[in-house]
């Protein structure tokens, strides 16, 4: 797939790392695709799949810091096997030699103490906590705000006038957190990019698509240095290989979600 070919509803997802929670007939394990990003050896596992902002968040810290892994396509899963790899059944999740590991923040801090290489925080635990400020901002008011309208956007389903108005209101704050905690110098928080930078990229990816498609919302509008910054992230050769395995599993994706 090239360009703007996977549009939804009119709206080109060219370069919009998302992900979808699926209906419960397509949250099949899938074990067909392993990419081995490995040199043969035991090594890190991780799980999930390319259309998933949250697994592209773990996958972008890996390939940044240059940690050798192994890549198992997985999708959200409700079965005993995978309960018991990740308690929710979400993805990602990361195996290790000692076990398995889930939720994307409580991987991306322990990957970084487990692979100190690249760093991506910085020293001191004032300066580390506000990369974990800008993260908790981003996750917490951006990227579940999007979510929120992902079934919309994907299977039409009705949204509501208040929801409609609710994620408006939280999204706009959590923007506005943002353009106040972020310098954008070039990086969010100074000229080393942290997990701010990856965690945002991908939120934000849920939430243009859902602004844009379902409440005709450009979140850029007023934020030309979020946009700027957006821009500059997605010339990142890591961004690029990520959204284009996104783009290369959406139609599959897609089909998957509306199997009925
Ligand atoms: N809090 C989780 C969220 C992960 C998440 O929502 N993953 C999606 C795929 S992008 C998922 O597994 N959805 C299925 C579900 O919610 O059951 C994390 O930080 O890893």
């Amino acid at each position: 797939m090239t360009g703007c070919a996977a549009g939804v509803g009119g709206l080109c997802i060219h370069a919009s790392p998302i992900c979808i929670p699926l209906p419960r007939h397509v949250l099949a394990t899938d074990v067909s695709s392993i990419i081995s990003h490995t040199g043969g050896t035991t090594m890190l596992k991780l799980y999930g799949f390319a259309v998933s902002n949250y697994f592209n968040m773990v996958k972008h810290a890996l390939l940044e810091k240059g940690v050798e892994f192994e890549e198992i396509t997985v999708f959200p899963d409700q079965s005993a096997e995978y309960l018991a790899k990740s308690p929710m059944g979400k993805v990602p999740c990361i195996e290790t030699e000692q076990g398995f590991l889930c939720e994307t923040t409580v991987i991306l801090d322990y990957l970084e103490s487990t692979f100190p290489q690249k760093p991506l925080l910085p020293e001191g635990a004032w300066e580390q906590a506000k990369v974990r400020e800008l993260v908790k901002v981003s996750e917490l008011y951006i990227e579940l705000s999007g979510r929120r309208l992902l079934p919309a956007l994907l299977a039409g389903a009705p949204v509501s006038e208040g929801v409609q108005k609710e994620v408006r209101e939280v999204m706009t704050k959590g923007l506005r957190a943002v353009d106040t905690l972020a310098s954008y110098s070039p990086f969010l928080l100074g000229e080393q990019q942290t997990l701010a930078d990856i965690v945002l990229r991908y939120s934000l990816g849920v939430a243009k698509l859902g602004a844009g498609s379902v409440l005709k919302w450009d979140l850029f509008e007023g934020h030309a240095e979020l946009k700027a910054w957006d821009e500059r992230m997605a010339q990142n050769p890591i961004c690029q290989q990520l959204d284009a395995a996104m783009q290369a599993q959406f139609d599959e994706f897609l089909k998957k979600v509306n199997a009925k």
